[in-house]
């Protein structure tokens, strides 16, 4: 695999050999743990981790990697990513040396950096995470960008593939209520993952809260949350601001909290959700406590989500 940014950098698009090489190397972590000695994973983040940051450095030394990070806000200079600026305001650093400069200190750099939620274009566009693409010189991991977190979505189908109980299930990605604006990129993810696995995918949402078109064409879409709920095996929560008003809150309504009540629609569903997640906001803290939770599987997923890429980058470059 030459970079990590979205379903598409799977080897054959295979993620169904992905997920099961994931659950092989969860059995045996340390298995390839020579495969990158005397190799530097580097993690730049624009934006908070806690899952992320540590998942992916736990993968990277699971393979014997050197890791080093730096959280570009509050430890770097700030970057210009506009060519042909006359640089005389707040930003320090061209991202063209900055990401160069990078290349030489790093085999592999993974970064995060989450949408503006102000330009729906730029976002869309991936320009922080393409201008790193264009000027680094080694390859490129996705740790959640404007409109994607695949990361996250490669642990969701691990999780789902360990405790799904049929062989097609029916997964529903359910928008929740949040106080904040919140990106896209976890729910588009999500179904682009999902959508390239064995599953029933049905997303429900309130009116306004459309995904972009090119995430959620061809999928089922229903605005009756309980309808949606009926018979489902995996309840996956999330919030997301508006697509078409772009950035938007349109509802902070606490009807889309995902509680017991509404958990004994389905079938027996586990529940899931990436984290970090506001307690009784988007979720109950039943449901989330209830044995029927999968949130500390994912999160511990991610280790096994992030050693499979990291494997097979280091094999390309082998
Ligand atoms: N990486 C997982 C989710 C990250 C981010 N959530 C957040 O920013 C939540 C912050 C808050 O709860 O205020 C998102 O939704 O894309
Ligand atoms: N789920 C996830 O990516 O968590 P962090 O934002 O804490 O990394």
């Amino acid at each position: 695999m030459k970079q990590f940014i979205q379903v598409e950098d799977v080897p054959d698009k295979d993620v169904e050999s992905l997920v099961q090489e994931a659950i092989k190397l969860k059995k045996q972590p340390f298995q390839f743990d020579d495969l990158g000695k005397h190799k530097t994973l580097g993690l730049i983040f624009f934006n908070q981790s806690l899952r992320t940051r540590l998942s992916t450095q736990r993968a990277a030394q699971n393979l014997g990697m050197d890791v080093i990070s730096m959280n570009m806000n509050s430890e770097s200079w700030q970057l210009e990513f506009q060519d042909g600026t006359v640089m005389d305001g707040n930003t320090q650093e061209h991202v063209r040396e900055a990401a160069a400069v990078i290349s030489q200190y790093c085999d592999i750099i993974g970064i995060r950096t989450f949408a503006s939620l102000t330009d729906r274009g730029k976002d869309y566009r991936e320009d922080v995470l393409s201008k790193f693409m264009q000027f680094a010189k080694v390859p490129i991991v996705n740790l959640e960008s404007a409109i994607r977190h695949p990361l996250q979505s490669l642990a969701d189908l691990i999780t789902i593939e360990e405790h799904k109980k049929i062989k097609r299930p029916k997964v529903v990605l359910s928008w929740a209520p949040h106080p904040r604006a919140l990106p896209q990129a976890v729910a588009n993810s999500f179904v682009e993952w999902v959508k390239n696995s064995d599953a029933e995918l049905v997303v429900t949402h309130p009116e306004g809260y459309e995904l972009a078109d090119e995430f959620v064409q061809d999928v089922s879409v229903v605005t009756c949350q309980q309808e949606a709920f009926e018979g489902a095996d995996f309840i996956y929560a999330k919030n997301w601001s508006a697509y078409q008003d772009y950035g938007k809150i349109l509802l902070k309504d606490n009807n889309w909290t995902i509680t017991e009540e509404k958990m004994n629609l389905t079938n027996q569903a586990r529940f899931m959700h990436c984290l970090p997640v506001r307690r009784n906001m988007i979720v109950s803290d039943a449901v989330i406590d209830h044995e029927n939770s999968l949130v500390l599987e994912q999160a511990r997923n991610r280790i096994f989500a992030a050693q499979v890429v990291l494997k097979k980058i280091l094999e390309w470059k082998n």
